[in-house]
């Protein structure tokens, strides 16, 4: 997949030349933060609601942090239950600064947080932080909106980028897709969920309504490729067949980023699939409206916090876990069961290889040698981790795996159903 922001880069050698890790008196392990870009231009946050409020890039980078072992995540760490401080999700409303409002040249817009700006902020107001990956325009930024209306929405590079950017304390929040309704996971996500050590605080679904933008005076007929994120690419497959469009796929790092690619770069036979705002944020027409291949789709978002928040019983949670079992998947229905006698509904179940060992070897002298794939498992159900039955399922849960790990314990998006139209007809 391109990267259209940046140039490709090894994000682990990055991070080596950004931070150094030195080891100061008592051996405490001191991760400073090196000023490598002190002369780039400064970015600034989408402000939600109140108008833009900046934070130049240069005041992150003046501070050094010294936050032991926050740096490098570490896996499979077994956390059995969910409490400590309390954070709000779930405000039903969207509130996004008009477009209009703003000026329309990209060079204007906050540049994408890369893993250069990676030192923590200063102190600052009450307005929550909240990293997503993407430009703005993309659908992580609408639904950092919808989660936390009023927030400072920080457009990151990457997704590990977000990620860190909250464990550095630049952003309070990162927003995270992790599944959609017609191009079901993204399975990247659920292992960035597990690689590192944040937790998840609220989840919002969001109506996605795709189009298809191009250059002014573009037509249909003078394109050649169609650019955009893969889950984009997947859930206008039909609807771009049946126009009869005659172009190539091609993948890159977010929605917006692919409209923003060709509004710099003048691309005339390129068009992306993106959003409305997207075609007003980097001048672009709208050549088709609603091309998602079905007018019900939805992407799942998660909210992520350092700090879990306190599960409650007094309106629908939701519980994510992940666990793994050494011995095969034989315990898969036994993990299942643990919750079907407790009337606990699950409403996802995911599972990804195994990091460390993806192959189990099972040798028979007489026939040869299985391989047999090893997997993690993420399960979300529908109850509070307040809940005395979500937490005798756990106790049994525990019972039986190697490993488990309770990734949050959230509110559940209950906002009114509001399906976008979709240019497909169904
Ligand atoms: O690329 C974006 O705009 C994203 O936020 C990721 C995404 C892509 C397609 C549907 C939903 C989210």
């Amino acid at each position: 997949m391109h990267s259209l922001n940046s140039p490709a880069v090894d994000l682990k050698s990055l991070i080596r030349t950004t931070l150094t890790h030195n080891r100061v008196g008592s051996g405490r392990r001191v991760i400073q933060c090196v000023n490598v870009n002190s002369s780039s231009t400064p970015a600034t946050g989408v402000s939600f609601g109140s108008g833009q409020v900046g934070r130049a890039r240069y005041e992150w980078q003046s501070a050094c942090a010294i936050l032991a072992s926050k740096v490098e995540s570490q896996q499979q760490d077994t956390e059995k239950s969910a409490d400590g401080v309390s954070v709000v999700n779930g405000h039903p409303t969207l509130d996004l600064v008009p477009v209009k409002d703003r000026s329309t040249s990209p060079a204007a817009l906050p540049k994408p947080l890369s893993i250069a700006d990676l030192s923590p902020a200063p102190t600052h107001g009450a307005q929550l932080r909240v990293a997503y990956q993407g430009v703005p325009g993309a659908y992580s930024e609408a639904a950092a909106g919808k989660a936390y209306p009023n927030c400072e929405a920080i457009p990151c590079d990457q997704f590990e980028v977000a990620f860190q950017a909250v464990e550095l304390w630049i952003a309070d929040r990162a927003v995270l897709p992790v599944e959609n309704s017609l191009g079901g996971s993204i399975h990247r996500n659920y292992d960035l969920l597990l690689r590192h050590r944040l937790h998840i605080v609220g989840e919002v679904q969001l109506p996605v309504h795709h189009c298809l933008l191009a250059l002014p005076g573009v037509r249909k007929e003078y394109l050649t490729r169609v650019i955009s994120h893969p889950q984009a690419l997947s859930q206008c497959e039909h609807t771009l067949t049946k126009m009869g469009l005659n172009v190539i796929r091609e993948a890159v790092d977010d929605t917006a980023g692919a409209a923003e690619y060709i509004a710099i770069n003048d691309l005339r036979d390129t068009a992306a699939i993106a959003s409305a705002r997207a075609a007003e944020l980097y001048g672009m027409q709208i050549l088709a409206d609603g091309i998602q291949d079905d007018s019900g789709n939805v992407t799942r978002f998660v909210m992520l916090a350092r700090e879990p928040i306190i599960p409650r019983n007094d309106r629908p949670f939701k519980t994510s876990i992940v666990f793994a079992h050494d011995k095969g998947t034989s315990v898969l229905f036994k993990v299942l069961s643990a919750f079907a006698f407790r009337n606990i509904s699950l409403t996802k179940i995911e599972s990804r290889p195994h990091r460390h060992r993806p192959i189990r070897l099972v040798d028979d002298a007489n026939v040869g040698t299985a391989k047999h794939f090893e997997y993690m498992f993420y399960v979300d159900f529908e109850a509070s981790m307040a809940d005395v039955r979500a937490q005798n399922a756990l106790a049994e849960v525990q019972e039986f795996t190697s490993f488990l790990r309770v990734l949050g314990s959230y509110p559940m998006d209950m906002t009114p159903w509001t399906p976008s139209s979709s240019a497909a007809g169904d």
